[in-house]
């Protein structure tokens, strides 16, 4: 998809579209469609992620409070939108045995106890092994910086998420 296709859709084909790149949050992608054109895909995913850094606190807690957990209850009720479930998969969270399983979801609730949002990671960049001993070292960090590393998360999985969309071709338009 190149960047002259993305420049002409209309709100609600652009909120169809990306309207899940930053998980269960099409508000974002409604906001930033009124910034079009956009002059290449860095310049697209950039309006993204100044929405979210704009954002106050409650806000951008609230878009980690939008991420299903890593092996959570979505992932074991079917529940997860399509991208969390290839991301999820990919990183072999969906085969987990019930020890792992388990040893996850109570780091997990460790977590959320301790700053009040879900452990987010970009589950594509990692695996079954290195999740759970990313988690219990994030678990030792302060809640101011433990918020910036995890909204860096969610900008990778957006990053992720729009490479898949608009595949090489979207370069700058000339
Ligand atoms: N809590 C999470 O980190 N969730 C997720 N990470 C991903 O990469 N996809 C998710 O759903």
């Amino acid at each position: 998809m190149d960047m002259e296709k993305v420049n002409s859709m209309g709100f609600s084909e652009f909120v169809d579209v990306f309207g899940n790149v930053i998980e269960k949050c099409p508000l974002v992608a409604a906001a930033v469609w009124s910034q079009r054109p956009f002059s290449g895909s860095e310049d697209l995913e950039k309006h993204f992620f100044d929405f979210i850094d704009a954002l106050p606190r409650s806000g951008q807690e609230g878009i980690l409070r939008c991420h299903p957990d890593l092996a959570g209850r979505d992932l074991q009720q079917g529940t997860l939108t399509a991208e969390s479930l290839r991301e999820q998969s990919q990183a072999g969270l969906t085969s987990l045995d019930a020890d792992d399983r388990l040893r996850l979801q109570k780091l997990n609730a460790q977590y959320r106890e301790r700053f009040g949002f879900p452990f987010v990671l970009a589950a594509r960049l990692s695996d079954r092994a290195e999740v759970p001993q990313e988690l219990a070292r994030r678990l030792r960090c302060q809640p101011e910086s433990e918020l910036r590393t995890a909204l860096g998360e969610v900008k990778k999985i957006c990053h992720l998420r729009m490479a898949d969309l608009l595949g090489a071709d979207a370069a700058r338009v000339e």
